[in-house]
């Protein structure tokens, strides 16, 4: 099977700082790969990269055989993309924005409508499709977003840290749409800090460290690699410089000994 997405030796600095040292990674269609790193590894850099939203990188990014440097526009196209943080118009409502973005990937209006009164009906958001969205609680601005990366129905979802800020039940309504979505054939790549969600809804785990891949498998292969442990135990044990417990007891010190 060819991969949708190939990253051959990715590299980028910001300034004199290298974010990204040489990240190669073929991701095959319908796998739900979870990329996962420390604060500052570099996740929402690869991200942007994939996403056509950075072009000073060196190395090679495939999206379907399409060279991102070449033609970064029809690769837009297959691609939907909830960002970790993003500026929601605030003094538009859900309508318009989703009209907007939708419009942006040449849906028609009537598609668009009729999509987002499903998708904010089943989000419980009904009644707020034509409010002014700075009115919104993080969550159900996160729901907006999500629905704005998936209205198109792309081939390929990149999910930055997407849970942030909803509920227990979305988070379940989530978890159980990727799947759903997998199933279909749909490319997954979630960026995410919640490792017990990580260990569940991904095939495979790609682990970063300091600008390079550090692990990648499968959750049982890494548990057989580094023994039987949780997903948490895991990416401590690889990123961890020290004790977690020892770093709690610093920061607990400085405010009680000071
Ligand atoms: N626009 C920018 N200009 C300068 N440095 C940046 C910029 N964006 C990111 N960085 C730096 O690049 C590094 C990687 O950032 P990135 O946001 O890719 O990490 P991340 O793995 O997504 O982190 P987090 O888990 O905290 O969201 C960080 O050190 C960050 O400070």
């Amino acid at each position: 099977m060819k991969p949708i997405i190939s990253m051959r030796h990715l590299r980028k600095s910001y300034g004199s700082k290298q974010v990204l040292k040489d990240i190669s990674l073929d991701i095959y269609p319908g796998q739900v790969i979870g990329y996962i790193g420390s604060n500052g590894a570099g996740k929402s850099t690869t991200v942007k990269i994939l996403c056509g939203l950075i072009s000073d990188y060196e190395g090679e990014v495939y999206v379907n055989d399409i060279n991102l440097k070449e033609d970064v526009l029809s690769v837009k196209g297959s691609i939907g993309y909830v960002p970790e943080m993003a500026e929601l118009y605030d003094m538009l409502t859900p309508s318009e924005f989703l009209q907007f973005t939708g419009s942006l990937y040449g849906m028609r209006a009537e598609v668009i409508s009729e999509r987002i009164q499903r998708m904010m009906t089943a989000f419980g958001m009904e009644q707020n499709i034509h409010q002014r969205m700075d009115s919104f609680s993080k969550g159900m601005r996160q729901k907006v977003l999500i629905i704005s990366g998936l209205l198109h129905n792309p081939n390929i979802i990149i999910l930055d840290e997407p849970l942030s800020g909803l509920d227990a039940n979305s988070v379940i309504i989530i978890k159980e749409l990727i799947s759903r979505l997998a199933k279909e054939g749909k490319t997954i790549f979630y960026c995410s800090h919640m490792m017990d969600i990580v260990e569940k809804v991904s095939d495979r785990i790609v682990l970063i460290s300091d600008g390079t891949i550090i692990a990648d498998g499968s959750f049982e292969e890494l548990k057989l690699q580094q023994g039987n442990k949780s997903l948490e135990q895991i990416f401590s044990n690889l990123t961890a410089n020290n004790s977690l417990s020892g770093v709690a007891d610093e920061l607990f010190n400085a405010i009680e000994q000071s």
